[in-house]
């Protein structure tokens, strides 16, 4: 169990974490005192794979004046979004074990708004996703070939590509680069999701995720990829599991609100060294 860290003085380097949510990976700062000066480029050197930590992002673990906690979120280029499905497990898991929180129902606050986690003591994580809203349809493009998309708003925007082939087709694809999509539907940017059936209730996706690249998983994507699944039929509402190259987690669509259960992994604890803290300020 991770322990409750003292207070990390920015000067001396912080308190880190490592974990993942479906291979999703994470360095989560525990940040008691609301102090770390979290910069891009800090962002972009714990992130980095081979000079620093290595991970999709890094998650800020702060508590709120009102007693509550917010979860700060950036991407590996260092840039903000909204909200993270799979690090919003994580940071739940760790509230729970590190004893900030105790099991059961934890609100919190992200950029998107706010979201409710239920943890146990061990065992999978729940979050309260919120709507996951349809939008329009639009295209995505990987050179030659295009594929036909809609935009779905999780508090953070999604661009999901159904029925693009087979198994094989989905392994295929180039997600080395980002996607082409269209600028004037998404003007912040997107997170574009490449799915296939895979049986009643069941599909698959790959993901290249704004301000990171492709990534092993995303969740606030199985969600988007769950609301549109269901739309697809005709639904509003049902469960839907979604593969991904991490793993699979399960999305629960209802009206107005959604969730999405699925492992969160505490991998190793330590401290940032001081003098890479203050080489990347
Ligand atoms: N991996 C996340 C999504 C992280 C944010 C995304 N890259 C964005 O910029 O919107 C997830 O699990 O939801």
């Amino acid at each position: 169990m991770p322990a409750a860290p003292s207070a990390p003085a920015d000067s001396d380097g912080p308190i880190f974490l490592k974990g993942h949510g479906t291979e999703n990976d994470f360095v989560l700062l525990p940040d008691r005192a609301d102090e770390l000066d979290l910069t891009e480029n800090r962002v972009r050197a714990l992130c980095d794979r081979r000079a620093g930590l290595g991970g999709d992002g890094v998650i800020r673990v702060v508590p709120d004046a009102d007693g509550g906690f917010f979860m700060d979120y950036r991407n590996a280029d260092g840039s903000l979004a909204q909200m993270c499905g799979n690090g919003a497990r994580l940071f739940a898991r760790y509230m729970v074990d590190a004893g900030w929180a105790a099991p059961g129902r934890i609100p919190f606050r992200t950029r998107g708004g706010p979201r409710v986690a239920h943890v146990q003591t061990s065992g999978d994580v729940s979050i309260e996703m919120g709507p996951a809203t349809l939008g329009v349809a639009s295209r995505a493009a990987i050179g030659d070939a295009a594929f036909a998309g809609i935009a779905v708003d999780v508090g953070n925007p999604h661009l999901v590509c159904l029925d693009i082939g087979d198994r094989s087709t989905l392994a295929a694809l180039d997600l080395s680069h980002a996607p082409e999509f269209d600028p004037q539907v998404f003007p912040d940017g997107v997170n574009i999701e490449f799915v296939t059936a895979q049986g009643p209730g069941e599909v698959a996706m790959r993901v290249h995720e704004r301000g990171v690249g492709e990534t092993r998983s995303c969740g606030t994507g199985t969600v988007a990829v769950a609301a549109a699944t269901l739309a697809a039929a005709g639904r509003t509402q049902g469960r839907v599991l979604v593969n991904v190259p991490g793993g699979q987690v399960t999305v629960d669509i209802a009206p107005g609100t959604s969730m999405l259960t699925g492992p969160a992994v505490i991998v190793a604890q330590g401290r940032v060294e001081p003098q890479f803290w203050a080489a990347h300020r």
